[in-house]
């Protein structure tokens, strides 16, 4: 993820003229040996290998052995050559960005490595999520964490808060009136974020089978999605400190979920046999929930979230299922309206809406029309990571999560983790999940599923 990222903002000529990027592991490669890992992990990617890759390349170190706070490995040296690299090719201080794309487990001793080995002064550090795997877990992290860095030095990452139509929801609604003045409970009915994946786990068995698809997706992602859509208009959309007020206000009122109604998991058939899963692992790769929000706006309106693997098909869709007319067509309206924000790639914008059929024989029809963001002239699409690590450079911190967001969003997912957490419901690869889940999407059923069969 950050590699191509760098590469994106590299060649849009985003990047400071002098940058270096020195990667860190445990494995004790050497500049090259690294560099044709990147090579071939690019080759293999999306994007591809940037046209002038020599170059990228020549920017490229590597520090191996690992970094904990006992033994740092080549870190130090080679952050203090690079130092003095860039010193020599031009004026003004380097910034350095410690970028942590580790499993959580590794925060608390990369964090005091930091500390110890004197690596954070004017340094920004970057925290993958999630931060914490627990609220007890997050709160020492947190403890931990300001121990050793100023919370200005701190950028906590969601890459969803970065997705272009995730922050296209700002202009959806507070610039146009036809949907910011439905956007409650008086005409929203319910709100599906659905996020289903065809993706396997084989690749990264470790980290999965020790996260499961609630901590690794639910919690972080589909909580500040949710958070998202569901936030009191900020006092102005440019400043980021509003917006993290008003992202950090509708979180706190998330209601802990209930795991007994509101809550149901998922693990498809023969994810035990993967290489590095745990023999009889009772890890979720799915999970639906019912997330109740108690603000004036939302009240009473249920958030009803959902992914998991090997599903049927990959999407990331917002959907506002509207509440049904009142006066003389009521009961001739067989679909709800939807508004729908498609958050993959660049995004889209879809709404759904009852039309008279043309002909002799008048007769309602629902129809469905979307419109492609990347259609929008002028555009030029940027990916999540990229825009995100961008703002890093720049300080900019509206896009990243505080302490008071990830205390409220693991106070909401707690009970999950306790002795009422559900036993996870068997599916088949290739399906929707666990016919179970489908309650919870009750009465008009999973909007993505039930249109694209
Ligand atoms: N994969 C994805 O799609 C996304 C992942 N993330 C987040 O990024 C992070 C990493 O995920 P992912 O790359 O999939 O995970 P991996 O399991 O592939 O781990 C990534 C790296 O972490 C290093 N690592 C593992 N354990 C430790 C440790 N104890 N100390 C230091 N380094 C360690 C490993 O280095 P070595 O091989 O040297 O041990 C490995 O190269 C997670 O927090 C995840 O939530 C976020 C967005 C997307
Ligand atoms: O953080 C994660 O996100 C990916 C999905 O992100 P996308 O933007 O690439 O679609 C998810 O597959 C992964 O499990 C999770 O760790």
């Amino acid at each position: 993820m950050v590699m191509p990222a760098l590469v994106e903002l590299h060649e849009r000529g985003l990047l400071p003229e002098r940058w270096r990027l020195v990667g860190c592991a445990t494995d004790r490669w050497d500049d090259e040996a690294f560099r044709a890992r990147l090579e071939d992990s690019l080759l293999s990617s999306e994007q591809g290998l940037p046209e002038d890759w020599t170059e990228v390349a020549r920017r490229v170190r590597y520090a191996g052995g690992g970094f904990t706070e006992d033994d740092p490995g080549a870190l130090p040296e080679v952050l203090a050559r690079t130092h003095r690299e860039l010193n020599d090719e031009g004026d003004g201080e380097p910034l350095v960005v410690h970028f942590l794309a580790v499993p959580p487990a590794a925060y608390p001793a990369i964090t005091r490595g930091l500390g110890r080995h004197g690596l954070t002064a004017g340094a920004r550090v970057v925290y993958e999520k999630p931060y914490g795997t627990s609220l007890a877990d997050f709160e020492a992290l947190d403890a931990l964490v300001k121990e050793v860095l100023t919370e200005e030095q701190v950028f906590r990452i969601d890459h969803f808060l970065g997705k272009q139509a995730v922050q296209a929801i700002y202009a959806l609604r507070f610039a146009n009136r036809l949907f910011g003045s439905q956007w409650d409970a008086r005409a929203v009915e319910q709100v599906q974020i659905d996020v289903p994946e065809d993706l396997d786990v084989a690749q990264r068995a470790g980290f999965y089978d020790a996260t499961g698809a609630a901590l690794d997706m639910l919690v972080t992602h589909l909580f500040h999605v949710a958070s998202q859509v569901a936030m009191d208009p900020p006092w102005n959309v440019d400043d980021p400190d509003a917006i993290v007020a008003a992202r950090d206000a509708v979180m706190t009122a998330f209601r802990p979920l209930d795991p007994a109604t509101d809550v149901v998991l998922g693990q498809f058939e023969g994810y035990t046999d993967i290489a590095g899963v745990a023999a009889g692992s009772t890890q979720d790769t799915f999970v639906a929930a019912r997330l109740w929000i108690d603000t004036d706006r939302w009240r009473g309106v249920p958030f009803v979230l959902r992914t998991g693997k090997r599903m049927a098909r990959k999407a990331q869709r917002i959907t506002l299922v509207m509440r049904p007319p009142e006066g003389p067509l009521a009961d001739a309206v067989a679909e709800p309206n939807t508004v729908e924000i498609d958050f993959s790639g660049s995004g889209a914008v879809a709404v759904g809406v009852t039309v008279n059929t043309p002909g002799p024989a008048p007769a309602l029809a629902y129809a469905h029309t979307e419109l492609d963001l990347a259609d929008v002239p002028g555009g030029e699409p940027i990916s999540a990571y990229a825009s995100l690590l961008h703002d890093v450079l720049a300080g900019d911190r509206s896009l990243f999560t505080t302490s008071h967001c990830l205390r409220s969003s693991f106070t909401a997912f707690a009970p999950l983790q306790g002795p009422g957490r559900p036993a996870p419901l068997s599916y088949a690869p290739g399906s929707w999940g666990p016919g179970e889940a489908e309650r919870l999407a009750a009465p008009h059923g999973w909007v993505l599923e039930r249109r694209r069969g």
